[in-house]
């Protein structure tokens, strides 16, 4: 008879629903589902969306957001948390409460600080942005990108790699523990993001893959380094796992030959992996 199992970490997405599936709770599951690890979710927000773009946002009431997390974590114990999408003050302010309490306030949790699709549509209310300041402590890490970045630092975005860790530490001086600072909206050969702790600062460099399929890529990371944590036993050999899987996600995305906009990177580029 086959030996069981191993019980794999159990991963919760707190964030929108992307209906493409490149993005939002959709790529965070697959990519759970792609690294072995057990994914839940609860939606924060719908958006009507495509390949193309976001043509619709609609919030989800903040008490159905509450309930949704209480009654999951009432009976399910959850490993590791990614927050995404939270669109709104009042939800980034109801996260924060429920990250605080219960369970989940011994949990792991990675927060990406989602604000504007790659698109140009807005995933976060402007008047949100100092409730995300105020959240960024609760993470154990945040994956900003550079225009992300830059808002709440309230600076202009970098231009080059080389502003990266500056403000990589600046944003660590705002309360985050740890961040990586994701340099994918630069140029270069290279795809360079920054990781920033309290042991300091390392590059952290791939190759630039040269493609149309790039849509959620920042949702796809963050779910990857919640969903590696678990496995390893500090978070930046999750980062350097997760983005090393990333980049060939990104190197087969245009096989899936979804949509005609910046299509979906390819969650299942391997073998979808049982380790223990
Ligand atoms: N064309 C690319 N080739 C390789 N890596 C990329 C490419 N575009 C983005 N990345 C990587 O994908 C991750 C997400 O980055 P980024 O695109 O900046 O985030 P977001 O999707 O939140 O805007 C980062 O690790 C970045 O280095
Ligand atoms: C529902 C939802 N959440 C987040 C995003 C943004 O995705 P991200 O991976 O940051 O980047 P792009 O897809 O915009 O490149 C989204 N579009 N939808």
């Amino acid at each position: 008879m086959a030996a069981p199992l191993p019980r794999p970490p159990v991963a919760l997405s707190i964030a929108g629903s992307d209906p493409s599936g490149g993005a939002g709770v959709q790529a965070d599951l697959k990519t759970f589902s792609a690294l072995g690890a057990y994914g839940t979710c609860v939606i924060t927000a719908l958006t009507a969306q495509s390949t193309r773009g976001v043509t619709h946002v609609h919030e989800v009431p903040v008490d159905v957001v509450r309930a949704q997390v209480e009654t999951l974590v009432a009976d399910v114990r959850i490993d590791v948390v990614k927050v995404g999408m939270l669109a709104s003050a009042a939800l980034v302010e109801t996260v924060d409460a429920l990250l605080a309490s219960g369970p989940l306030a011994a949990t792991p949790v990675v927060l990406d600080p989602v604000m504007v699709s790659t698109s140009g549509s807005r995933l976060l209310s402007p008047d949100a942005v100092d409730a995300v300041r105020a959240l960024l402590p609760r993470a154990d890490v945040i994956t900003p990108n550079v225009p992300e970045a830059g808002v709440l630092l309230d600076e202009p975005p970098a231009e080059s790699a080389a502003e990266l860790p500056e403000q990589a530490a600046a944003l660590r001086a705002l309360g985050a523990r740890r961040v990586l600072l994701k340099g994918g909206h630069l140029d270069g050969t290279e795809s360079v993001d920054v990781w920033h702790d309290e042991r300091g600062t390392s590059e952290l460099r791939g190759p630039r893959i040269a493609t149309t399929a790039t849509h959620g890529t920042g949702c796809t990371l963050s779910s990857a380094v919640a969903a590696l944590r678990p496995r390893h036993d500090d978070w930046l050999p999750a980062v350097r796992e997760a983005r090393g899987w990333l980049t060939e996600a990104l190197r087969h995305g245009e096989s899936l030959d979804v949509g005609s906009g910046a299509g979906p990177v390819h969650h299942f580029h391997e073998q979808p992996r049982w380790r223990t």
